[in-house]
């Protein structure tokens, strides 16, 4: 299988798994992707995802460019269609991790830029490299790394396609996490039982008041994270959490 998905503990682990193509993308693994985010989406049981490539080399370097198909129609039709056909299906309010083991490029990094969380190991590089190809970075690259890091940093990465490595990743605040290879799986598997082990309907509420309302004025951000916090104020699981931090026990969690 081009993508794998295993489903543990509330956590769904979804690994890019073409290593000898440094994971990127054909158009078996595009579309194995939008069944998987489905998945994620709508599956009650699952309450935050990790995304990782297999192997210790690479996370994902974008657009598989040997096997990309040639066009079957125009891309209006497409575009009018379906917009783009990757990122829209990883929007959801369960949040996503991306664990970064190596090349995040092109198309690769984009799909980290629409996660949440972004960890890597030491020997990660990270690039927007379209420029060398002939293409542009239109998955998100050139809208999203502006707002990931700053101006100047993201200009150079995308007007010459120059990679950072993971150190200048983390001290521009790209990635929240840098460890040795041998240990990203597993403060990736921490971080999303950690959130998982949350009630889902307010780590749900809360990614969505922090990703809306950063595109909004600060008071209206304000204003929809109070309404935001009203939904869940009658939750049973608002009520369990309170209960069970009186109780001194932990509280569980139905997502309701
Ligand atoms: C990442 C590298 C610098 C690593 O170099 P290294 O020397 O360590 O390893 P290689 O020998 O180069 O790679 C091993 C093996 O993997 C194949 N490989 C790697 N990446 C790709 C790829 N993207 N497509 C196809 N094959 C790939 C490589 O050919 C080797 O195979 P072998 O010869 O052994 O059979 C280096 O690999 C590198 O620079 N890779 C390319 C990175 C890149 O340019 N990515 C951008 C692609 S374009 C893109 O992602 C776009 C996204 C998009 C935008 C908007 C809308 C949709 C999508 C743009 C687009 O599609 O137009």
């Amino acid at each position: 299988m081009p993508v794998t998905l295993e489903v543990k503990n509330h956590v769904a682990y979804v690994t890019l798994n073409r290593p000898e193509a440094m994971n990127s993308l054909d158009p078996e693994s595009i579309a194995d992707l939008a069944e998987i985010w489905a998945r994620v989406r709508t599956d009650p049981d699952i309450r935050v995802a990790v995304l990782t490539g297999a192997g210790e080399k690479s996370f994902c370097t974008g657009t598989d460019m040997k096997k990309a198909p040639p066009p079957t129609e125009c891309m209006a039709a497409t575009y009018l269609r379906e917009g783009q056909p990757l990122l829209p299906h990883m929007k959801m309010w369960k949040p996503i991790i991306a664990a970064i083991n190596g090349y995040a490029v092109g198309g690769g990094l984009e799909i980290a830029l629409a996660c949440d969380m972004r960890i890597a190991s030491s020997n990660a590089k990270f690039g927007l490299t379209e420029v060398k190809v002939a293409s542009l970075a239109g998955l998100n690259g050139t809208q999203a790394l502006p707002r990931a890091v700053p101006q100047a940093v993201a200009m150079k990465m995308l007007l010459t396609g120059e990679m950072i490595s993971a150190e200048e990743a983390l001290r521009y605040g790209l990635v929240s996490d840098v460890v040795e290879p041998s240990a990203l799986a597993d403060l990736a598997r921490t971080y999303a039982e950690k959130i998982a082990s949350a009630a889902p309907l307010s780590v749900q509420a809360t990614k969505q008041a922090a990703v809306l309302g950063k595109d909004m004025p600060l008071e209206h951000g304000i204003l929809y994270s109070h309404l935001l916090w009203g939904v869940l104020r009658d939750t049973e699981d608002r009520k369990e959490g309170f209960k069970a931090f009186g109780e001194r026990r932990t509280p569980e969690f139905r997502g309701a």
